[in-house]
């Protein structure tokens, strides 16, 4: 599959935007009264091309891997974690495995790489890449060569998402100290502070997460020479939060609406979007985590979210958790009565 994170994105349709939004003012409520409902019906309608968009096909792809920098102990929770979940994935225990059924979604889950390793298991995509990264306090995350292959394992669950005619994208993490990841790609990418980023992550305390500042702040410094937001992602990312900036910048390029879940994924999704700012139009956010710099990414990306529930967990759980709100928007959007249909008077 050729992919270059550098080609051209597809353009939302105009045309439908225009006429979901004629479409809107004619329903039987005060114009704007369903607000973001509204508005995502609206986003919806221009990503699909079409009028009247659905969300009956959900693809759910997460992506599984292990960080060097877990070796300066800014988890909660011990690196073997990765791993583990990865076969609870599998056994469908999972919240993300619930949340999928429970959807009628495709769950897939991309292993890139794990310091235990389950093996082989069903359900289970092995995209194997290394162990884990390498410590970024000390060397570049990934190489080349490993950035290239992340980004392509990503790109390839989008090809599939896209193969099996779903109408969004949902992707999910699971990586042990990637809060530490996905802040330090975050404070390089924004020029911030890891003071006003870094957060509890997995349940850190007020010691833990004074570490985890410490770490960046290393990381940072070590990777100042970094020449551009791909070269930010190799150096301080993950191999999973590469795999979900591949598959968001395929997805721009496909035309396939994504639902970008917490403070991780919209790390990666800021990378996309920096990396290929045709990317942008294409990303739905589904909810503001609990993580301390989940807002700044959010307001950095001119994104609203539409939930706060003070979610923490990642796997893709908060952008499934939006799907229901969604479906119940497109379904108002394509079902509702026009003021002339009902006979009720306008204003
Ligand atoms: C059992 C368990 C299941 C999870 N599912 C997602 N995460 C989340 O927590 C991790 C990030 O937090 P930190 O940077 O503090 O390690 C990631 O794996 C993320 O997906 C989990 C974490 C745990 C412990
Ligand atoms: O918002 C997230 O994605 C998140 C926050 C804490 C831990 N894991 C994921």
């Amino acid at each position: 599959m050729d992919f270059d994170v550098y080609g051209p994105c597809r353009l939302p349709d105009a045309g439908a935007r225009e006429a979901a939004r004629a479409h809107q003012l004619l329903l039987t409520k005060p114009p704007g009264a369903l607000g973001a409902l509204e508005d995502a019906a609206v986003a919806l309608a221009a990503l699909q091309g079409r009028q009247r968009p659905r969300l009956d096909r959900i693809w759910i792809s997460v992506f599984a891997a292990d960080h060097g920098v877990a070796a300066e102990a800014v988890s909660a929770f011990p690196q073997a974690v990765t791993g583990e979940m990865v076969r609870n994935f599998a056994n469908g225990g999972a919240a993300i495995s619930v949340l999928a059924r429970r959807l009628g979604a495709t769950l897939e889950v991309v292993q890139l790489g794990t310091v235990n390793d389950p093996g082989p298991l069903p359900g289970v995509i092995r995209a194997w890449i290394a162990e884990q990264t390498a410590n970024f306090c000390q060397a570049p995350a990934m190489d080349a060569a490993q950035l290239r292959r992340a980004l392509h394992a990503g790109a390839e669950s989008l090809a599939r998402a896209h193969a099996g005619d779903a109408h969004a994208f949902v992707g999910g993490e699971m990586g042990i100290a990637n809060t530490t990841a996905a802040t330090a790609l975050a404070c390089a990418l924004l020029d911030e502070s890891p003071e006003s980023l870094a957060g509890a992550g997995t349940g850190l305390d007020a010691a833990g997460i004074a570490r985890k500042q410490a770490v960046v702040v290393r990381a940072l410094q070590r990777h100042a020479d970094a020449t551009d937001a791909l070269d930010v992602l190799g150096r301080l990312g993950g191999f999973e939060i590469a795999a979900l900036a591949g598959a968001y910048i395929a997805a721009a390029q496909r035309g396939l609406p994504v639902i970008v879940d917490g403070f991780i994924a919209t790390a990666a999704a800021l990378a996309a979007v920096r990396i290929n700012p045709g990317v942008r139009p294409w990303l739905l956010f589904s909810h503001c985590s609990h993580e301390r710099g989940h807002r700044r990414l959010l307001e950095a990306l001119d994104a609203r979210a539409l939930l706060e529930l003070g979610l923490r967990l990642g796997e893709g759980s908060g952008a499934a958790v939006a799907v229901p709100l969604l479906r119940l928007a497109c379904d108002l959007h394509a079902d509702m009565a026009t003021f002339e249909q009902a006979g009720v008077s306008t204003a």
